[in-house]
């Protein structure tokens, strides 16, 4: 089998390797678009964001399974939280998902990214560091090292092999609500 994914990120490739290395042949990182704003503002955008570049990821490589991880804040309660977003795709045009961790930005960091900043630009000025996002990531900054970026995407690397698994063996439905 061979994985294709839509990033050259080493934090969002390591999960992947992490989880598929033993059961794949070949794991290939590909630029991508997204197909949203670099800076997504909603878990909608995030996960759509997530789901275009699995397709692309797919598309391009001429992959059997692409998969696509996207980050993006969501405004709760007069707070910036980070989400995260995932999506696995193959040939046959079984899409899957799966949402991960959040949490919330400080204030300053907050106010910078509503100011029209990528959060990336924004982490690595309030660190004096380089590329946070290829590395610990905010999330990795935040939670004082406990969680890198590698982790969470970990996390939700497991939520989609385990349910494309599940859907692969059973052939179960997955919910469409009726738009209104
Ligand atoms: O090359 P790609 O795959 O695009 O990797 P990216 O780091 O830009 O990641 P995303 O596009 O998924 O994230 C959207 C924006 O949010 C930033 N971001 C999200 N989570 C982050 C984190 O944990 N640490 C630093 N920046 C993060 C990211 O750098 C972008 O500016
Ligand atoms: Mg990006």
């Amino acid at each position: 089998m061979m994985i294709a994914i839509g990033t050259k990120n080493r934090a969002k490739v390591a999960a992947v390797e992490a989880v598929f290395a033993d059961e794949c042949d070949q794991i290939v990182p590909i630029a991508v678009d997204s197909g949203v704003a670099a800076q997504p503002f909603s878990d909608e955008e995030t996960r759509m964001g997530a789901i275009y570049r699995a397709k692309q990821a797919c598309a391009k490589a001429q992959a059997d399974v692409g998969i696509g991880l996207e980050g993006g804040v969501v405004e709760i309660d007069g707070a910036l939280w980070v989400c995260n977003w995932g999506a696995l795709v193959d040939r046959n045009g079984t899409v899957i998902c799966a949402g991960g961790a959040r949490f919330p930005l400080p204030c300053e960091v907050a106010e910078e990214v509503l100011n029209g900043k990528e959060l990336g630009e924004v982490m690595d000025e309030y660190t004096g560091k380089r590329n946070i996002r290829q590395k610990e990531g905010a999330v990795g900054v935040f939670t004082n090292g406990y969680v890198s970026r590698t982790d969470m995407f970990f996390h939700i690397v497991k939520l989609l092999a385990g349910q494309y698994e599940f859907f692969v063996k059973t052939n179960a439905s997955r919910c469409q609500l009726p738009t209104t």
